[in-house]
């Protein structure tokens, strides 16, 4: 579970939000939605541990987060086949007990994000999707209960988009991960989440996804 209590952060004398108050339980598939600039990437930040907070409290219950970037190009000719990049994440080690477990742990993972067919295929030649694909199986490595996509589906065509959504519920469902979804796109917020966190005013209001209208993705910033 996470819970904020009059969570507040600024850089220098730029308030970026106040007096955050929320809650998201184990299991739970959320948007965070809001203008460009409102805070939602500062946001996840402190939950990750990768910005402080300046004043109020944020429990995370040490659970281990995975994160999922936006969308971006990848030369090529990058050397890393897809299996290779999800290795990335691995910490090396020299005994042979723990590279089996790791070689079990990327067959696990590979097969769950269905990218078994393609693990040789060099990344740079790898589809869009597959691509956000091989950023998923990295992020899963660590076996998070919490998994952040930040913007991830941006810029992916649209029924590409809907197949990765649907991976991501799929895990959401099997293995009771924690989902915060970050985006800006209206009909997968209605599609694939229950619960919207909005950010309006330098402050956050809870959602029932019922409640999320287009004209809340149109807001400036
Ligand atoms: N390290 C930093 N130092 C100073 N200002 C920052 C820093 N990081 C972010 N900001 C500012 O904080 C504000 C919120 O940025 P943030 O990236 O969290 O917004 P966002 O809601 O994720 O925006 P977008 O939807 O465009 O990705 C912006 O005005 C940004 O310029």
């Amino acid at each position: 579970m996470i819970e904020a209590k009059n969570l507040t952060k600024s850089f220098g004398k730029q308030l970026i939000f106040k007096n955050l108050n929320f809650r998201i339980n184990n299991g739970e598939f959320i948007s965070l939605i809001g203008p460009n600039g409102s805070g939602k990437t500062t946001l996840v930040k402190i939950l990750m541990g990768l910005e402080s907070k300046t004043s109020g409290t944020l429990n995370v219950a040490k659970q281990t987060i995975g994160y999922v970037p936006q969308f971006r190009n990848i030369d090529l000719d990058y050397p890393l086949s897809i299996e290779q990049f999800i290795r990335l994440n691995l910490k090396f080690t020299f005994s042979p007990k723990q590279r089996q477990l790791d070689n079990e742990l990327i067959t696990t993972i590979m097969e769950k994000t269905h990218l078994t067919q393609l693990k040789n295929r060099p990344l740079g030649l790898a589809s869009g999707g597959e691509k956000q694909k091989a950023y998923l199986a990295q992020a899963l490595l660590n076996e998070p209960k919490i998994l952040i996509l930040d913007e991830s589906t941006a810029s992916l065509d649209v029924e590409v988009k809907m197949q990765l959504m649907d991976l991501v519920q799929e895990l959401n469902q099997k293995y009771q991960l924690t989902v915060i979804f970050i985006t800006h796109d209206y009909e997968l917020t209605k599609k694939y989440t229950k619960r919207a966190l909005l950010f309006k005013n330098k402050t956050l209001e809870e959602l029932d996804v019922a409640e999320v209208s287009k004209k809340m993705f149109e807001m400036e910033g």
